[in-house]
C-alpha cells in the first residue's frame, strides 16, 4: 500500500535568525510562527497525512524548512548538501528519520551542494534548479542516483529566487504553476499556467484536488478553485518573512511501502 507520510521539523528558538537572500529582513514573531507551524501540520494530517517530527537541530535556525534537508524518490533518499553552511547541520537529524521510514539513503559529497527546495518532482521528471544554493556538482550527482531508477532529471536556471520551488511547483495534473515575473524560463515546462502572486507558485499536493496554499495568494486560489482543485489555505507569514514557503515545511514521502 502506498503511504503519506511526512516530514516535518518544529521550528526552533532561534528561527528569527534564519537567511534572507532575495529580500528585506523583517521582524519574526516566533510565537505566532509556532501556531502557524502547528496549524500547518494540523491540515497536513486532517487531508490524511501522517506526520513525523524530525528531531529538532536548535542551533540552526532555519531547520524548520525541512523539505530542504532531502530529497526523497520511490524509496530512495538523497541527503541534501545545503548551499548555506549554516544549514549542513540540519541533515544529520533527517537521515535519521528517513532511514528509519525504510528508505535507502544516498549522499551529496562535497564539492556539490543541493537543497531539497531546488527539486520538484512531476510524475517521473525531476526538475532540478541550478541556482545560489544548487551548484553544477549537486546537479551530476542528483542525476546519477535518480536516473537509474528511472526519474527523468531536466536541470534549470534559477536566478530570481532562492529556490526553484520558490518560483514553480505543479498541480495534480502535471501543469507547473508560477508567477511569470520569478520565473527564469517558462518555455521549459511542457505545460505552464500563470498565476496573479508570487505565492500562488507555491502549492502542496494533499490528494485528490486539495491543494495546500499560503494565505497570502488569494487571488491564485481563486483561479486554481475556478479550474476545480480544492485550495486549503494556511497562514505562514511568518516563514514567509525568511523566504519561506507551504512547501518547504515538510517532504511527503508518497511511494514508501510498508
Ligand atoms: N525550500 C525553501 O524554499 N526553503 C526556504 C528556506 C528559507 C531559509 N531562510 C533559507 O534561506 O535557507
Amino acid at each position: 500500500m502506498p503511504s503519506l507520510k511526512a516530514l516535518v521539523r518544529r521550528p526552533g528558538p532561534r528561527l528569527a535568525e534564519g537567511l534572507v537572500t532575495h529580500i528585506e529582513r523583517e521582524t519574526v514573531d516566533v510565537e505566532l510562527a509556532v501556531r502557524q507551524w502547528e496549524a500547518y501540520v494540523e491540515a497536513l494530517r486532517a487531508n490524511g497525512w501522517e506526520t513525523t517530527e524530525v528531531e529538532p537541530a536548535d542551533d540552526c535556525p532555519d531547520a524548520v524548512f525541512v523539505e530542504d534537508t532531502v530529497v526523497v524518490y520511490r524509496n530512495v533518499a538523497l541527503i541534501a548538501r545545503p548551499g548555506a553552511e549554516s544549514r549542513r547541520a540540519e541533515t544529520a537529524g533527517v537521515e535519521e528519520a528517513v532511514a528509519r521510514l525504510g528508505c535507502s539513503v544516498n549522499w551529496v559529497w562535497e564539492p556539490g551542494t543541493l537543497d531539497g527546495g531546488d527539486v520538484l518532482k512531476v510524475g517521473d521528471t525531476i526538475y532540478v534548479g541550478r541556482g545560489g544554493r544548487t551548484n553544477a556538482a549537486g546537479v551530476q550527482q542528483l542525476r546519477a542516483v535518480f536516473e537509474p531508477l528511472g526519474a527523468r532529471v531536466v536541470a534549470v536556471p534559477v536566478s530570481k529566487v532562492l529556490h526553484l520551488k520558490s518560483a514553480v511547483t505543479a498541480l495534480p495534473d502535471g501543469t507547473v504553476v508560477g508567477h511569470i515575473p520569478k520565473v527564469d524560463t517558462p518555455s521549459l515546462y511542457p505545460c505552464f499556467l500563470p498565476v496573479p502572486e508570487e505565492s500562488g507558485g507555491h502549492v502542496v499536493l494533499l490528494g485528490g484536488g486539495r491543494l495546500l496554499m499560503a494565505a497570502s495568494a488569494p487571488k491564485t486560489a481563486e483561479l486554481l478553485s475556478d479550474l476545480g482543485f480544492e485550495p486549503v489555505v494556511v497562514d505562514i507569514s511568518e516563514f514567509e518573512k525568511l523566504e519561506g514557503c507551504v512547501t518547504c515545511l515538510s517532504v511527503r514521502l508518497r511511494e514508501l511501502y510498508a
